[in-house]
């Protein structure tokens, strides 16, 4: 409904004839609801009659039959309007702009000149002790409404009715005002009492009642514009006496149903049915490898069983019972399709894709030698990983006489390209006097252009095709004998890559192809597809979908033919957009579930990204101070959780006055002992001949400086440390990074200080304790860190340093159970105050550590 602007009528009289909108009486009322209409705001008149009761004031103007309405307006408002006409024009006019505390407080004031008389009117005294006697029993309602008042613009009217009668403005103080508010209201249910003789107590029910029943104002501009104002006009009018209140009766208001909120589930998914619906495995699924494949000739056979089992694989660990039997091959007519894998750190990812693939490879002709297999991995320390894991197999396969033993290479940069491609392809000459003859035409027409483009190779090429280009020069300029051609072949079925290598040798190495491909196996799978190094997915996935050379894909089982992938990770990504460049081909997940998950309803659990180790106990230590970082570091290296090695059967029985406090409980705080204390006295660091009973830690620092500094820092302030740490950054060369973990894993090294180079993938079989020195950059990063610890159902214990920036993201995000599922909840860690203060002690030592260390970076950056 829509209304026009009428002008307030200058004839007073005109007011006095409207009809009284409603009763003063309360019961009288009528029950009609006020219909909702859209009116302007009709300014009240410039003149100055402001002391006239019949000055016409602010009001809504209605129509269309609305003339019902307008008589069920309270007459005692529209006298008090009039009233208080000069206060609220001079409020209006001066500071139109103001907000509405300053409107508050200007109306308050203007009022409070105006309306002395009618505040300490005698008779309104009287009412107030009455009310005061009657406050205690209505308390309780009074309170309920006030809070129900408080959201609606009557509300706020009411309220600011209730703070211009307060007779003393200078005053504050939350408990004063109130008792002011109560005895403002008080006067106004007075003033009712008297005209009606309704129970003081009950009118002030009914008035609140109505109050908390009006309904709110339709959007729309010009209403909300009127509303201001007739807010505004309202206020001013309640400052002369009680509180205005808009009765429209005690029916309630017809409301519109709530809408009911809609609890189904959508009979559709917004994911594909594979992500949607993974196939999920127990953690307890482990079962002998004997029991895939339909038959023995599809699986594995109990020989090979038996050979698994010397190597150290007795059972099929939960998540190679999900996988291993989707990549065997099986009497299934329908081609099988790609897998993805999410399964925790250290679950046995890598024999899950390793002995299918080998045992497939193994089955091909002995006498030809193709690549089949290609595994992206994102580091060189994860390549020579799965290569061992891969000659295991090798072994095993081999060891049945009729089966050829497949060839395996690396390629990761860690020797020079030439050497690599020379291991990778081999160069000979074939009989084909047809090519031949192809060749001898081709370089006869080059050999014209050839005399422009002689000097190219000295000076140089800048662009790959420039690169590509001089290759086939060169090429074309070896002699081969009569009708014979140069031919490639490929030394190795199975090739182990970094991304950036493979590229390299796809673009640049004569004869590298990936025709024959019919494995592509990437693990880590998130972070290569995240990071995409080089594009190395548009580089690899379109030669994998081309058949160039045609049947090179196909498998004597025509529905195991063409290029399976395998894909996975700890932290695998759901992310289609990523997964889109793998170009899948029917694929499905195998998801490895958390312990909690068997406990838990799956709905609960599907939130949750990643699974930690079942056995992986976690604990948070606050840094205080985090000028002091090392020293808590070192303090924790001290402490008996570290030097008693994760999972010491003894440990609760050894240190049952230690660890007392520790136990599970996440908020628990416990202590750490001080260097100082008794307790670590009787535990210093193990002397060097009882190596072995030291445990073994791995520190993550979030940078290759950061690592290397405080590796050196921990050998300055504790130098019986020092011939048990080393370091493992990217800048460290590979064969160093190679012999360091090599020691590390025979138990000469205790300690290694590493960048992220090694959060992913690495298997630390021996490893005690991971220590996050620096908060891990992401979830995910969090994820694979605390993993190179509680592998293959050992224990293990990891640790976290925060600071107080960093506690926030690290207890709401990594250590709730929102993205990370996890058996038992983050411990707390706290070294007490007076523990701290020891730590004073140690300061000078520390400065002069640091000073030193910044000598020997002096000294470092002066020789280089
Ligand atoms: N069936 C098995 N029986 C005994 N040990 C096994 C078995 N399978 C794997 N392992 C061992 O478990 C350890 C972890 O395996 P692997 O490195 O494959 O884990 P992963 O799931 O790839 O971990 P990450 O996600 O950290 O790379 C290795 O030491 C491996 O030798």
């Amino acid at each position: 409904m829509y209304s026009r602007y009428i002008p307030p009528p200058k004839d007073d009289s005109n007011l006095l004839n409207t009809e009284p909108i409603v009763s003063s009486h309360l019961p009288q009322v009528p029950p009609k609801p006020q219909p909702t209409a859209y009116a302007r705001y009709v300014p009240p008149p410039k003149s100055s009659q402001s002391t006239s009761p019949h000055v016409p004031t602010p009001q809504h103007v209605r129509f269309d039959g609305d003339e019902d309405a307008i008589k069920e307006e309270p007459p005692a408002k529209r006298v008090k309007l009039v009233q208080n006409e000069a206060a609220v024009q001079t409020s209006e006019q001066e500071k139109p702009t103001k907000s509405k505390k300053k409107k508050r407080k200007s109306v308050q004031s203007d009022v409070l000149v105006d309306d002395t008389a009618a505040v300490s009117s005698s008779r309104d005294e009287e009412i107030k002790v009455q009310t005061e006697d009657q406050e205690d029993t209505a308390n309780g309602l009074e309170n309920t409404d006030m809070q129900q008042e408080s959201n609606s613009p009557t509300s706020q009217v009411a309220e600011l009715s209730l703070l211009t009668e307060e007779p003393k403005p200078e005053e504050s103080g939350k408990r004063r005002d109130k008792k002011k508010k109560k005895k403002t209201k008080d006067n106004g249910e007075s003033s009712g009492q008297v005209e009606d003789n309704t129970p003081l107590r009950h009118k002030a029910i009914f008035e609140k009642k109505a109050k908390s029943m009006q309904k709110a104002p339709e959007p729309g501009q010009e209403d909300i514009v009127m509303d201001d104002v007739a807010l505004k006009a309202g206020d001013d009018a309640s400052l002369q006496k009680a509180p205005e209140i808009e009765l429209h009766g005690l029916e309630p208001i017809p409301q519109p149903d709530p809408v009911a909120l809609d609890t189904s589930t959508p009979s559709y998914e917004t994911l594909p049915p594979w992500l949607a619906a993974p196939i999920r495995i127990s953690q307890g699924a482990s079962a002998p490898f004997t029991d895939f494949g339909l038959t023995p000739d599809l699986g594995i056979t109990p020989e090979i069983a038996e050979r698994l089992t010397s190597k150290g694989y007795k059972q099929a660990f939960a998540i190679q019972t999900g996988v291993i039997p989707l990549l065997l091959p099986n009497n299934c007519k329908k081609t099988q399709g790609d897998v993805l894998v999410s399964a925790a750190t250290g679950s046995g990812k890598t024999l899950a894709y390793t002995l299918p693939m080998i045992r497939d490879i193994s089955q091909s002709s002995r006498h030809t030698t193709r690549l089949r297999a290609l595994i992206v991995v994102p580091t060189r320390e994860l390549v020579r990983q799965v290569q061992q894991v891969c000659d295991d197999c090798v072994g095993i396969f081999a060891l049945d006489g009729a089966k050829r033993r497949p060839r395996i290479a690396m390629a990761m940069g860690s020797q020079s390209f030439e050497h690599e491609q020379t291991s990778l392809i081999e160069r000979e000459e074939t009989y084909d006097p047809q090519m031949y003859q192809q060749r001898v035409k081709r370089l006869a027409r080059l050999s014209g252009l050839d005399q422009d483009t002689d000097g190219d190779e000295d000076s140089g090429y800048n662009t790959e095709d420039e690169e590509r280009n001089a290759i086939r020069r060169r090429e074309d300029k070896l002699q081969t004998l009569p009708d014979h051609v140069i031919a490639y072949k490929s030394k190795v079925d199975i090739l182990i890559c970094t991304p950036g290598r493979l590229v390299e040798h796809i673009k640049f190495t004569p004869g590298f192809c990936l025709d024959f491909v019919r494995w592509l196996v990437v693990d880590e799978a998130d972070k290569l597809l995240g990071q995409n190094f080089q594009q190395w997915l548009d580089v690899v996935i379109p030669r994998l979908q081309i058949d160039e050379r045609i049947g090179a894909r196909n498998h004597k089982q025509s529905n195991l033919s063409g290029v399976r992938k395998v894909i996975l990770s700890a932290t695998m990504t759901r992310d289609l957009d990523q997964l889109e460049g793998l170009k899948l081909r029917r694929p499905r997940l195998v998801v490895l579930e958390g312990t909690k998950a068997q406990d838990q309803g799956k709905n609960d659990v599907s939130q949750q990204e990643h699974a930690l180790p079942g056995l992986l106990e976690e604990a948070a230590l606050k840094v205080s101070d985090a000028n002091l970082k090392p020293l808590f570091l070192i303090d924790l290296l001290r402490s008996h959780y570290v030097l008693d090695k994760a999972g010491d059967a003894n440990r609760n029985t050894l240190d049952d006055d230690e660890t007392s406090s520790s136990g599970s409980d996440s908020e628990m705080d416990s202590d750490v002992e001080s260097p100082g204390s008794k307790k670590s006295a009787a535990k210093p660091f193990k002397t060097p001949s009882k190596v072995q009973d030291m445990p073994t830690v791995l520190i993550f620092a979030k940078s290759n400086e950061t690592t290397l500094r405080l590796s050196r820092l921990l050998s300055l302030l504790e130098p019986t440390l020092e011939p048990f740490i080393n370091t493992l950054t990217s800048t460290t060369p590979y064969t160093t990074r190679r012999d360091t973990l090599r020691s590390f894993n025979t138990g000469k090294l205790r300690i290694i200080v590493a960048s992220d180079l090694v959060a992913r993938g690495i298997d630390l079989p021996s490893l005690d304790h991971v220590i996050n020195y620096d908060m891990p950059s992401s979830i995910a990063s969090y994820v694979h860190r605390v993993g190179r610890t509680a592998r293959a159902g050992n224990t293990g214990k990891a640790w976290t340093l925060f600071t107080n920036p960093e506690a926030r993201w690290f207890w709401n995000e990594v250590a709730s159970e929102k993205v990370i599922q996890r058996s038992k909840p983050v411990e707390r860690v706290r070294v007490t105050e007076e523990k701290e203060d020891a730590f004073d002690d140690k300061v000078a030592a520390y400065e002069a550590a640091l000073e030193k260390l910044g000598q020997e970076a002096g000294e470092a950056r002066h020789k280089g």
